[in-house]
């Protein structure tokens, strides 16, 4: 049975792997109303009933539709994890309706990034590259971390993800390295390294990235500090992506009826 204080939510992408895990566990949760699911023109499940799509297990009783704008005036809050150019056009409308909208979609640019930060002067807004509780505790070790030994330390950052992801590097280790460069008082476009180029010592301060794409691999990274003679490692890995649809369903609750704001993971979690 359903509990008086519903949030109505609408997940955009519920064919998607994170879209249908966000709907199993919304699915399950009593202070959230499911009103629609939100999937491109042309699927053939457009139509459907959104428990059928997302695979709940049960009839949902509402439709996933193609046209975000026919159902955003039903519901509270919008999670997208979709794709780059969907993330931006459902954050429009999210103004244009003022509706709430939790973004997990990675891939932004910096400038678009900077879109879903002012858009928190008209909407309540949250944007998290990574919704899981344990990264955002390890990015706090990193801050800690970074802050201790960043400028004398080779730092290199490895992520790994399944062989479908489009971007890269990840939203998490964009944000990792914005962490650690930030309490190295610098600007991470101004210390990052992409990949290897020759074979000379990277300069003390920067920041390497690598990605690896394999397999089904859900999400890993790994953060190294070496030394002369030691290194650190600091490191999360998920075993599946439960851990990214449950923290995006308490990012939604959390922002439900919130005042226009940009608001973080952080705030959720409270750390
Ligand atoms: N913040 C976090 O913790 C996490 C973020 N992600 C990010 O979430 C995004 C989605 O990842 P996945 O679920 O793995 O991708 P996916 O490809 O499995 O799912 C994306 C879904 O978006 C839908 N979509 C694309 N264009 C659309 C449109 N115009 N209208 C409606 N729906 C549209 C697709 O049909 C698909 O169902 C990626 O950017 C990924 O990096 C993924 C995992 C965790
Ligand atoms: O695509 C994924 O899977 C993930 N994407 C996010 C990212 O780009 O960091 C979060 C997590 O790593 C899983």
């Amino acid at each position: 049975m359903k509990g008086v204080c519903e949030m109505k939510l609408i997940v955009v992408g519920p064919g998607g792997k994170m879209g249908s895990l966000i709907t199993q566990i919304a699915a399950g949760k009593d202070n959230i109303e499911l009103i629609a699911g939100v999937g491109p023109v042309g699927r053939d499940y457009i139509g459907r009933d959104l428990g059928q799509v997302a695979m709940t297990g049960t009839n949902l009783g509402v439709p996933v539709v193609d046209n975000l704008q026919s159902v955003i005036d039903d519901c509270d809050v919008i999670i997208d994890f979709s794709t780059r150019e969907m993330g931006l056009e459902v954050l429009k409308l999210c103004i244009a309706h003022k509706k709430g909208l939790v973004c997990g979609t990675t891939g932004f640019s910096s400038d678009e990034i900077q879109c879903f930060q002012d858009a928190g002067n008209e909407i309540p807004v949250l944007y998290a590259a990574n919704t899981s509780k344990l990264v955002n505790v390890m990015n706090k070790l990193l801050e800690i971390t970074a802050k201790t030994i960043g400028r004398e330390a080779d730092i290199e950052i490895l992520e790994m993800h399944d062989q479908w992801k489009k971007d890269a590097p990840s939203g998490t280790s964009k944000e990792m390295g914005e962490i650690m460069a930030h309490v190295m008082g610098k600007e991470l476009e101004d210390i990052a390294v992409y990949g290897r180029h020759g074979m000379a010592p990277r300069e003390k301060g920067t920041i390497g990235y690598h990605s690896l794409r394999a397999g089904n691999i859900p999400s890993s990274h790994t953060v190294y500090f070496g030394f002369m003679g030691e290194r650190l490692e600091i490191t999360h890995h998920s075993y599946n992506w439960e851990c990214f649809a449950r923290g995006a369903c308490d990012c939604a609750v959390y922002l439900d009826g919130k005042e226009p704001g940009f608001y973080t993971i952080q705030d959720v979690l409270q750390i």
